[in-house]
């Protein structure tokens, strides 16, 4: 059920509506059940069950106005979650609110935190929100590093990226052989770790995962299906999926997220038949990871593909100047 279509009673999925809502410091706003109701005593993202005839959105708007006092003034979806508890199943429609107006008080006599994202493992939550965790902590734009051909051409993107403000970067780079591959990967890391950012590496090349190093894992589709169980060491991994089974597979591996390809027809991939929007938000409601949406997308797609469903966009061209591609 997407986030505008109005709940209808009886669901299998009882459908709850739920805020991220931030501070001036990006804290997130925690508050914690009572300890006789489900999930009792854990803290959860506030909201509540969507009533008959009520969209996800409408219902945010009302819960968040009963339990902390503040009225909603815009939101964006962020994740759809379902998940099976032993006694119940729940799906959460979690949105980011990006503007209200009050200052959130605990209505119900429930205690509230401000906390950082860093900070959320001290906080139990459902074992339901682990995926809003992850896509909390994870940027809107997936960039790949492609096609560059030199290590001053690579190197030059990276700095551009990390001018930009981008935290999360896939180190592909096929058209260098494996030697170049790491040797550049060197040169990188410093600068990767001052930045603050994560790189995510390809998985065919065997490097060994180094914790701490902000280093993550990419899959491709070989890897994937030769995947028996999560990569243990990396910041994140995550994986290249083409089909709901790949996407499926992605999740019951416990990766992090998955790259969801092609959503649209890309010059470098002429022979790959793209998926449309409607099939890719199809399969992004049968799936709890965050997933980007990767091919021929456009900076401006970006509000589209979380409409979708999707964490955001990942892209060769769509973050890098535009000259950049020109050469021959
Ligand atoms: N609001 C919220 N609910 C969550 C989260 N994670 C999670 O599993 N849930 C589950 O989603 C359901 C939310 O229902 P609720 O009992 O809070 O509903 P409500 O606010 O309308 O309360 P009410 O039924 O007492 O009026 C519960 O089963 C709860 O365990 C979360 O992060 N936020
Ligand atoms: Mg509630």
């Amino acid at each position: 059920m997407s986030a505008s279509t109005p709940n209808t009673a009886p669901d299998p999925w009882p459908h709850v509506a739920a805020g991220v809502i931030r501070d001036a410091c990006r804290r997130v706003l925690l508050s914690r059940r009572p300890q006789h109701v489900h999930q009792g005593g854990l803290w959860e993202f506030p909201g509540g069950k969507c009533e008959p005839g009520e969209t996800a959105r409408q219902a945010l708007i009302r819960e968040l106005a009963e339990e902390l006092g503040i009225a909603v003034t815009a939101a964006e979806p962020l994740i759809q979650v379902r998940h099976r508890y032993p006694d119940r199943s729940v799906l959460l429609d979690v949105f980011e609110v990006t503007g209200f107006e009050g200052i959130p008080e605990g209505r119900e006599n429930q205690p509230l935190a401000w906390v950082a994202l860093e900070e959320l493992d001290r906080h139990p939550l459902p074992a339901a929100d682990r995926p809003i965790v992850t896509a909390l902590r994870l940027p809107p734009r997936y960039p790949i590093l492609e096609g560059g051909r030199t290590a001053a051409r690579y190197q030059y993107w990276l700095e551009h990226l990390l001018a930009t403000e981008h935290t999360l970067i896939y180190w592909r780079a096929r058209d260098l052989d494996p030697e170049a591959y790491r040797k550049l990967l060197e040169r990188f890391l410093p600068r990767v770790r001052q930045a603050g950012a994560t790189l995510m590496l390809r998985a065919d090349l065997e490097i060994p995962p180094a914790p701490g190093l902000g280093l993550g894992l990419h899959l491709d589709r070989t890897a994937l299906a030769r995947c028996r169980q999560r990569p243990a060491g990396w910041r994140w991994v995550a994986a290249a999926c083409h089909t709901l089974a790949e996407l499926q597979q992605a999740q019951s591996l416990g990766l992090d997220f998955a790259v969801l390809s092609p959503v649209l027809a890309t010059p470098t991939h002429p022979d790959a038949r793209p998926l449309g929007w409607d099939t890719a938000g199809d399969w992004l409601q049968q799936v709890n990871l965050p997933v980007y949406l990767l091919g021929g997308l456009k900076q401006r797609h970006l509000s589209r593909a979380r409409r979708c469903g999707a964490r955001g966009l990942a892209g060769i061209r769509a973050f890098l100047p535009e000259r950049e591609f020109n050469y021959t």
